[in-house]
């Protein structure tokens, strides 16, 4: 799979831990940034990916940041782009089962390496289910306000 990725000064760690292993399980990763623990705000990194993952419609994308919830609520504020903010390898499935999620999102100072990668798995393993869910996904879709 091709993935871009970004992080905030609370996620970098973690960012350059899963860029290396994804690239350890012979995925794509596309880094966008940023590459130093300078402070930065969240809102600027969301919009690369999400206008990265508009753009290459078969690429997903990684946000991360210290609790994963700013980086999930900027990427939603793009039409077309379905991003998740999962804590286990459960709610990674459900995203991209039920939810046809395109960006994963996921907090630093909430999950340690080994869930992180639990999760990248359960993400990468996943498809969109269709069937029931391609009506409710539709619905968002439709939402213009
Ligand atoms: O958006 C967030 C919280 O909802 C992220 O966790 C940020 O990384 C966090 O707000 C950054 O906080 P900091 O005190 O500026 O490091």
């Amino acid at each position: 799979m091709k993935f871009y990725i970004a992080t905030d000064h609370a996620g970098l760690d973690l960012k350059d831990y899963t860029v290396e292993l994804l690239k350890t399980k012979g995925h794509e990763v596309i880094d966008l940034g940023p590459f130093s623990k300078d402070r930065v705000d969240y809102p600027d990194y969301a919009v690369k990916v999400s206008e990265a993952v508009l753009a290459d419609k078969e690429a997903q994308g990684i946000l991360i940041c210290g609790s994963g919830i700013g980086m999930s609520m900027t990427a939603n504020r793009h039409s077309g782009i379905r991003a998740a903010l999962c804590h286990d390898a459960y709610t990674a499935t459900v995203a991209r089962g039920h939810n046809d999620a395109n960006v994963l999102c996921f907090g630093e100072r909430i999950i340690g390496k080994g869930v992180c990668e639990s999760i990248l798995d359960a993400w990468i393993a996943g498809s969109f289910e269709g069937g029931r869910h391609i009506q409710r996904v539709a619905k968002i879709e439709a939402i213009k306000s």
